[in-house]
């Protein structure tokens, strides 16, 4: 069965000699600052080693969302919500967006109580954010079978399809003037005298004064190479759709056992809902300390194992030189295996719980590589040590809905204009300036 193919971007087929900025990566983020960018007149580049959003941008579940959100992220994903509402008009292309609304379930009184806390940090958003028990929540889920004490409900929230995003936003920059290479690594920066210059390719040099690291779970390796410390690792999440079923719930749902949410094709995307498997490699020993209080905190939601992934990652170069290949064209699409044992679980939690899915096939399933930070929010920053170099990486599995906001910030650091939002939390520095570093408490 294989993974979800994103609708194919052509890639350009010269490689200019310089540009304004240069942008390592074509997952959604990426491509939301390579429009950004390009509608405000800079010239741009974006190099992606394999297809444009092949890898967690086209695996994610599809959920544009504010519900349990850290607050940290909260203003940078508003932005981002007002960003999709007219996304499809400003790009000419459709992405799939619907304000369909996301329930957020409570089985216990204790997860309501949890759900409140949520609610609360939504206040002041003009959000229509409310708590929902009893019929309201039977309009929403009809005949839903799973007993909920009650669900926090988030209308202003959504979906829109990840196999169809990042292409069209790719196509969207295109027209405003960049220039999208697929197929073409960026091996490493260039730097004289400590500042970019520009970026060595598999293809040649690129000039360039800007460059934006946008490269998901390959940035931590891409950053050690110009001996920049990015503690990132990446956890696996497993993800299934099925055939159409008709009449089915508009509205999302996340339970403790599943997340599921209603597909443009008419069946439905399916995750298991907090379990994540982490492969235990070389890095979650180089990382153990940075990462303690985020494994205590999540400790029930993951599933450590020792896979092939060790091999891989004690084999992989982590310094190489403009002339050498590169890990990044050693594996152009990080495509790992779903894992069977959640896919069995969710589906059967997921039928078990809602009728509407009785006579459902599962058609598909994949998994994705999610890069998490040690705090759960991403890095979107400039880098003191490198002039000219600025990191948007790290968006630990919600980097769906919030990338048009994030490729806005990252635009606006690199032309040095006033953030859309204030981006010190998103900063690099606090992973080394004694900052306490961990996920928002109750996420
Ligand atoms: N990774 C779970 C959350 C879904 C999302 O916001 O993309």
């Amino acid at each position: 069965m294989p993974g979800p193919k994103p609708n194919p971007v052509e890639s350009d087929l010269c490689l200019p000699k310089s540009v304004d900025v240069v942008i390592v990566g074509g997952g959604i983020i990426g491509v939301s600052t390579a429009l950004e960018l390009a509608e405000r007149g800079n010239s741009v580049l974006l190099c992606e080693k394999g297809q444009i959003g092949a890898e967690q941008s086209s695996r994610n579940w599809g959920w544009v969302r504010l519900g349990l959100r850290d607050p940290r992220e909260i203003p940078l994903m508003t932005e981002s919500l007002r960003i999709w509402q007219s996304l499809d008009e400003r790009i000419g292309r459709k992405t799939g967006y619907v304000q369909s609304g996301i329930l957020f379930g409570a089985r216990t009184d204790r997860s309501a109580v949890d759900m409140e806390r949520w609610l609360r940090n939504l206040e002041g958003y003009q959000t229509g954010a409310r708590m929902v028990s009893g019929s309201e929540l039977e309009q929403h889920m009809p005949g839903l079978k799973t007993k909920l004490k009650a669900a926090l409900f988030t209308p202003q929230d959504g979906r829109a399809e990840p196999q169809w995003v990042a292409p069209a936003l790719a196509e969207a920059a295109r027209d405003q003037g960049a220039v999208i290479m697929t197929n073409c690594a960026v091996r490493c920066l260039d730097l004289q005298a400590g500042r970019v210059t520009g970026v060595y390719t598999e293809r040649g040099r690129v000039a360039c004064d800007q460059v934006v690291l946008a490269g998901g779970a390959w940035s931590r390796l891409f950053a050690g190479n110009e001996g920049i410390a990015l503690p990132q690792l990446k956890v696996l999440n497993t993800v299934l759709r099925t055939s159409p079923v008709e009449p089915g719930p508009e509205t999302a749902l996340w339970s403790d056992d599943f997340a599921i949410r209603k597909r443009a094709d008419g069946g439905y995307t399916i995750a298991s809902g907090h379990e994540n498997t982490v492969d235990i490699v070389p890095d979650s020993f180089r990382l153990a300390a940075k990462f303690l209080p985020a494994f205590a905190q999540e400790w029930k939601s993951l599933r450590f194992r020792l896979s092939h992934r060790w091999t891989i990652e004690a084999r992989q170069s982590r310094s190489w030189t403009p002339t050498d290949v590169t890990p990044f064209e050693l594996c152009r699409i990080l495509d790992p295996e779903p894992s069977q044992k959640a896919l069995r679980k969710s589906w059967a939690k997921a039928r078990q719980a809602l009728p509407a899915l009785v006579g459902a096939e599962v058609v598909q399933s994949w998994a994705g590589m999610i890069d998490v930070t040690p705090d759960a929010i991403p890095v979107i920053s400039n880098v003191q040590e490198i002039p000219g170099l600025v990191i948007a990486t790290g968006f630990s599995g919600h980097g769906f809905g919030i990338g048009p906001g994030a490729g806005r910030l990252v635009a606006d650091l690199v032309t040095n204009t006033a953030p859309c939002v204030d981006p010190a939390a998103f900063r690099l520095s606090r992973f080394s300036d004694g900052t306490k570093v961990r996920p928002d408490p109750g996420y």
